[in-house]
């Protein structure tokens, strides 16, 4: 537990500010690339982009498939600032150093976050290579007590008590339903629940069925941190999960999921989920009026 742990406004502001001097992009929207997902940066034009390790605050990337960098770039004219890999807590780090990087996008002005992730099935309708688009998620560690919010709670972000029955935006879950059609992928697009698990382990048959009694359609590592956190500080929230494989829900199946297999429908269907996202963003509406960083929570 790391609950005694504090980052100071003035952190999350430091850091924003030596990215803000070091590249004239000025993001409207953040976007969280999961594992094997990470060539959607490569879509982005005019590019500037930054090692995890050079930037002040933030953790390194240790994961398979977590390039480990910030890239700040145009999708479709809509300035963008993309992690190229993720951090997870099954990597050692504190919850609030995983979702360090989304209070540093909102002091830059960011005000949607785009999180994607490889995800397994629990749903007999979402088969390996199919898109849920998310729209709720079970917080299994915060049921426990393991919260990026745990501790005192910095009110210039948000309330200490946030709201988290709409943090995925529904105008923005409609959109992505439309764009689905026009792409001629809706056949491949659901919506779905997604649980957060601790990981590192896959889950044990007992603990897939007791997942899928629960409602849940697809199961992962990561990204409800960072909901939580984006979602306290006021930001819109997109999310979609790749279905990577299916859970092994019975002791008959002989299947084993694993991490490369994870990875390699990552990369079959990483177009996919570009095109997908791409459009959806080039599509929402933007505040262009907002402030940066000094006041902009
Ligand atoms: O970063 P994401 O959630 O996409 O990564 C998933 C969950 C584990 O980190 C890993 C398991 O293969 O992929
Ligand atoms: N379980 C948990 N996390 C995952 C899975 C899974 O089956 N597939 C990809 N990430």
């Amino acid at each position: 537990m790391h609950s005694k742990e504090q980052i100071s406004h003035d952190d999350y502001q430091k850091t924003a500010e030596w990215l803000m001097s070091r590249t004239k992009h000025r993001p409207q929207v953040s976007i969280i690339c999961g594992s094997g997902l990470g060539r959607l940066a490569d879509s982005l034009s005019c590019r500037d982009q930054f090692s995890y390790s050079e930037i002040p605050g933030f953790p390194q990337s240790t994961v398979q498939g977590h390039a480990g960098c910030l890239v700040f770039g145009e999708l479709k004219g809509r300035s963008c600032v993309c992690m190229q890999g993720r951090f997870h807590m099954y990597e050692g780090h504190s919850l609030l150093k995983t979702t360090f990087p989304i209070r540093v996008f909102k002091l830059m002005g960011v005000q949607t976050l785009v999180v994607t992730n490889a995800a397994g099935s629990l749903a007999d309708h979402l088969h390996p290579g199919d898109i849920m688009i998310i729209k709720d998620h079970i917080n299994i560690p915060g049921l426990a007590g393991l919260n990026p919010l745990h501790g005192p709670n910095d009110d210039k972000f948000g309330p200490r008590f946030p709201a988290m029955s709409s943090c995925y935006d529904r105008g923005l879950r409609s959109l992505a339903l439309e764009v689905t059609k026009q792409l001629d992928i809706a056949g491949l697009v659901q919506e779905g629940v997604y649980a957060m698990v601790g990981g590192p382990n896959f889950e044990t048959i007992a603990e897939a069925r007791m997942l899928h009694r629960l409602g849940v359609d697809a199961v992962g590592m990561s990204t409800v941190p960072e909901v939580v956190v984006a979602t306290h500080c006021g930001m819109q929230v997109f999310g979609l999960s790749l279905i990577t494989n299916k859970v092994v829900k019975s002791y008959e199946d002989s299947d084993c999921v694993n991490h490369d297999g994870v990875l390699e429908v990552g990369r079959l269907r990483s177009e996919t989920v570009q095109q997908l996202v791409t459009e959806v963003i080039s599509r929402m509406e933007i505040n262009n009026n907002i402030d940066r960083t000094s006041s902009a929570v």
